[in-house]
């Protein structure tokens, strides 16, 4: 199967604060993994994943992404792996308002030409995303500003999703629905992650969403920075 994340002592102190917020001895996730990571809010959740993703780089050890030794790579490299082969879905969702929700798909593909590859046809790839997400054709033409939230939501996915990445960070993405659409939601991002054997890191605080994933790992477990502060 393979290996996706490897940290291994990994640290990370934002500038300037007292300690660091960060200090996780060991973790591992396996391709085509779908695994939950649970933690309070301000416990550092969105920062890991800033790690993973290359955005924020830890100064002391290791973190490999996809056999890829981040402490290595320039920014320009992590750049190109993260556009390439990492799906990011936002709490916020950062669709263009003024774009169609199939163009918001498809504009991820002018940033990452492995993924741009590896589709043939960018809108039928993109409205066959979204139609396996379960919006509706119509919808597909209206821009990303007269969606609902939950259509939001499942475009912010399908963008996630486009050219076949190999890992799928989502940060609470659904923190903004209610149980029935959140699960249905969640459901539909596992069918579309199993179909490329994609490795899903899907954060969020919800405890109720644990049952629904192959693991769960508690950042309070894993990080020995907070258990130190004693407020994890
Ligand atoms: N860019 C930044 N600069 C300095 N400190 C930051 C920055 N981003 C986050 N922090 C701090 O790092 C800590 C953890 O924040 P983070 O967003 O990683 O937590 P989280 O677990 O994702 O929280 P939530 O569940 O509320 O989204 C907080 O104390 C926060 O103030």
């Amino acid at each position: 199967m393979g290996t996706c994340i490897a940290v291994k002592h990994l640290e990370f102190r934002w500038p300037g604060a007292p300690s660091p917020l960060l200090t996780i001895p060991s973790l591992t996730i396996a391709r085509g993994e779908r695994v939950l990571l649970r933690g309070a809010s301000g416990s550092g959740k969105s920062t890991l994943l800033s790690l993973i993703a290359g955005v924020h780089q830890a100064p002391a050890g290791q973190l490999e992404v996809l056999g890829h030794d981040l402490g290595r790579l320039s920014q320009h490299r992590r750049d190109q792996l993260r556009a390439n082969e990492i799906g990011y879905i936002f709490q916020q969702f950062n669709l263009l308002p003024f774009l169609n929700a199939e163009e918001n798909v498809t504009l991820a593909s002018q940033f990452a030409p492995a993924r741009r590859k590896r589709v043939q046809n960018p809108q039928q790839h993109a409205q066959s995303l979204l139609k396996q997400l379960g919006l509706a054709a119509a919808d597909t033409q209206r821009l990303a500003s007269q969606l609902s939230v939950g259509q939001q939501q499942r475009v912010a996915a399908a963008r996630a999703l486009f050219g076949a990445p190999s890992l799928i960070i989502a940060d609470e993405p659904t923190s903004a629905l209610d149980a029935e659409h959140r699960d249905e939601f969640i459901q539909v991002l596992f069918k579309a992650c199993a179909a490329n054997q994609t490795t899903l890191l899907f954060v969020t605080h919800d405890q109720g969403l644990a049952p629904m994933f192959e693991r769960t790992i508690e950042l309070s477990d894993i990080n020995h920075a907070r258990k130190d502060d004693g407020d994890a």
